[in-house]
């Protein structure tokens, strides 16, 4: 990693601290281990640091330890197995998860070597048992003995640049070639360009990402957001660029009571601009709903935070939503990230609905029935890496094909549904060239009643001085390294005849 993370200082009195640093260390390790059986790091660490009341610069702690061992360990797995002296297949995946642990704190976090390896064989004696504590003491001394630079040398292969950066910023290597790839074919670098590109790219994953809120517009203002924020001793500026979006520089959400009664959410400023977007473009010709009104659709809604704004937009415009999810459980979701929106649409004239069925259908089912529809479609998630810090690691190759299936049936199945004139946003938060471009491409081929049109425009409409770095369109890509987003593609269709 080109940033290394600084280690956030204990709120624990000196005399407690080797207690919670245990715990921290602990509820770390146990994420681990859940997510080796399928777990999700995002969803596992809240609930260890709540069961471990872990809280602030502890919680932080916890948090950096398992988020940047489980990142990291595309680097810090080869260091393991030089250190230890056998292939990584000969280690105890629990053991190893230790280890993971421990060499981040040396390599990727400035604990002292000492604290590192003696918190992590204490971690060991625990965890793995006596055993399995003198292994780990001995790799950890052995891991000590070099900085990170020292190590990333011996084992780092130094070409093809693929296979360096794969190591170098941990990352699969088939992501690393398809980033790259992506780089070039949505033009965001040129062959000049490419390889720092690439490099910055990778390490904005490894980096933990800003968090943005949405204030949903008539719900509550983006000043108003900031106050709330403020009011709960956290700190908040609006974003430069996107005008519903508010920066939190630190603090907990979820203390946020317009975060709790859903006037705002957590949610990335590039999402905003897709479902902002998809707004502001101009159809051709008046709604067709009685009186010139719009229905909108949102075909993959859950778990609704697309459709939060998108609800919240349709009470200001007087349209109708339709927030569509195939599996029920994530369309309870939608019905609650909507709840404040459907209320706020009982003194207007929009309806705002929630509903549980497949997408594949909706142009069948109702054809030339919206004036816009978002179809933000199940994706390898590829620009989303630094939220997720185990999928790199869980998507293959094998993925893309099925997802491409299916994007270009949910794509292919909506555009029937568009009324003559309405515009379709398809989107993805993942930049592959195979999930993006090249959907559209087939899917146009398909339709040549519908067009392209110029997704720049759109984005210049909806923020402030986002103007430069948007390719050459006509799909937009925000990338992590460029916008400080995640890496959102969308593409905007307009249904002619
Ligand atoms: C990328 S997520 C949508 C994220 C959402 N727009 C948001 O901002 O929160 C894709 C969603 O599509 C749903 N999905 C998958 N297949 C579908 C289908 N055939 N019809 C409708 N929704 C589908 C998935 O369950 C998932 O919730």
């Amino acid at each position: 990693m080109s940033q290394r993370p600084t280690r956030p200082r204990s709120a624990t009195p000196p005399r407690a601290r080797g207690r919670s640093g245990d715990a921290a260390r602990l509820a770390a390790y146990t994420v681990l281990r859940s997510v080796a059986a399928g777990g999700y790091a995002n969803l596992e660490l809240p609930k260890e640091l709540r069961r471990r009341h872990l809280r602030g610069r502890d919680a932080a702690f916890a948090t950096e330890l398992t988020y940047g061992a489980c990142r990291l360990c595309g680097f810090y797995d080869p260091v393991i197995a030089l250190a230890a002296d056998r292939p990584l297949e000969r280690l105890d995946e629990a053991v190893l998860d230790t280890l993971r642990l421990g060499a981040h704190q040396l390599l990727g976090m400035r604990v002292p070597a000492h604290a590192a390896a003696d918190e992590t064989v204490a971690l060991a004696r625990q965890v793995n048992g006596a055993g399995a504590a003198g292994l780990v003491n001995a790799v950890m001394r052995r891991i000590s003995e070099a900085d990170r630079e020292t190590w990333l040398a011996r084992v780092v292969p130094t070409e093809p640049l693929t296979a360096r950066l794969a190591v170098e910023q941990s990352h699969p290597e088939w992501i690393v070639k398809a980033l790259r790839q992506a780089l070039i074919g949505h033009g965001a670098s040129t062959a000049g360009t490419v390889d720092e590109d690439l490099e910055r790219l990778l390490a904005a994953d490894n980096a933990a990402p800003e968090l943005h809120l949405v204030a949903r517009p008539g719900l509550i203002e983006v000043e108003e957001l900031v106050r709330a924020v403020e009011s709960t001793a956290a700190t908040a500026a609006a974003h430069p660029h996107v005008p519903t979006a508010v920066v939190l520089d630190h603090g907990d959400p979820g203390a946020i009571a317009a975060i709790r009664d859903g006037r705002a959410a957590v949610q990335d400023a590039g999402s905003q601009v897709v479902a902002a977007a998809l707004v502001a473009t101009p159809r051709t010709g008046p709604g067709h709903a009685p009186g010139g009104r719009e229905r909108w659709l949102d075909l993959c809604a859950g778990p609704g935070g697309k459709a939060g704004l998108l609800a919240a937009l349709a009470v200001r415009h007087d349209a109708d939503l339709v927030a569509n999810e195939v599996a029920p459980h994530r369309a309870t979701l939608v019905e609650q990230t909507l709840a404040a929106a459907i209320e706020a649409a009982r003194g207007s004239a929009s309806r705002i609905e929630v509903r549980t069925g497949d997408g594949r259908r909706i142009g069948a089912e109702e054809p030339a029935a919206y004036d816009r529809i978002l179809v933000d479609a199940p994706c390898t998630g590829l620009g989303a890496l630094r939220r997720r810090p185990e999928a790199r690691w869980r998507r293959t190759t094998a993925d893309l094909a099925a997802l491409g299936t299916l994007q270009r049936e949910l794509l292919g199945g909506a555009l029937p549904a568009l009324a003559p004139g309405g515009i379709l946003a398809y989107a993805t938060c993942s930049p592959h060239l195979a999930e993006t471009t090249f959907v559209i491409a087939d899917v146009l081929k398909k339709h040549p009643n519908v067009q392209q049109i110029d997704a720049r425009a759109a984005v210049a409409d909806v923020t402030t001085g986002w103007t430069e770095d948007l390719g050459p369109g006509p799909g937009v890509q925000l990338w992590p390294h460029i916008h400080g987003t995640d890496g959102m593609f969308f593409a905007l269709l307009r249904r002619e005849g």
